[in-house]
């Protein structure tokens, strides 16, 4: 069980809670998952800045987009400042630390990562890149530099059971935060 902060000037009806993580660590299995036992909205930051056009260059190296992270956050401002938002995403340092209060950052071990990536077609630089990230522990690192370190949370996510186990602390922190 984890302690319920809040943000001490924002006054939201719901908790905005950013789920972050090396790509494949299980953020979109458990955001889906969280969204259809609460009342909150899933926000893909991925699929948001693609159905957006909130994607700049091509970067052949790591064979992906980068963001027009501007854009993104003028975009996302309104529904932010509403609260009751996952927010989905493998980086968190962009974000306004004011949006968010709490952050879940997912890990995995090396063997499940690679087999998971692998399946997904990642192969060679963006491969290795992603596991490298998740044995620095790259993500948490970054979470911790960018928000309140009371605010984040690291939670592993290898097998069903502990899936379900991060849905379960996740909803009594959401009804902590309301109940507060
Ligand atoms: N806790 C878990 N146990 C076993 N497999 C998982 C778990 N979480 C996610 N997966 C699997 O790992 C893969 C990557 O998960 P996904 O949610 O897409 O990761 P991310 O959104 O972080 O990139 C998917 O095939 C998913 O089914």
């Amino acid at each position: 069980m984890v302690d319920a902060p809040q943000y001490p000037t924002i006054n939201r009806e719901a908790p905005n809670i950013l789920v972050t993580g090396t790509p494949g660590v299980g953020k979109s299995t458990l955001c889906k998952k969280l969204a259809e036992v609460t009342a909150l909205r899933w926000l893909e930051i991925s699929k948001i800045a693609k159905d957006n056009n909130c994607l700049q260059e091509y970067d052949p190296e790591f064979d992906t987009h980068v963001l027009d992270e501007d854009k993104l956050m003028d975009g996302l401002e309104e529904v932010m400042s509403i609260g009751g938002n996952i927010v989905d995403y493998h980086s968190s340092e962009f974000f306004p630390e004011r949006w968010f209060d709490v952050v879940f950052v997912l890990t995995a071990d090396t063997s499940s990562l690679y087999d998971r990536l692998n399946l997904r077609g990642y192969s060679g630089k963006k491969l290795e890149s992603n596991i490298e990230c998740e044995i620095f522990k790259i993500c948490l690192d970054e979470a911790k530099q960018f928000y309140r370190t009371q605010i984040v949370h690291s939670l592993e996510s290898i097998n069903e059971a502990q899936l379900e186990e991060n849905v379960q602390k996740i909803c009594q922190w959401i009804q902590m935060w309301l109940n507060n």
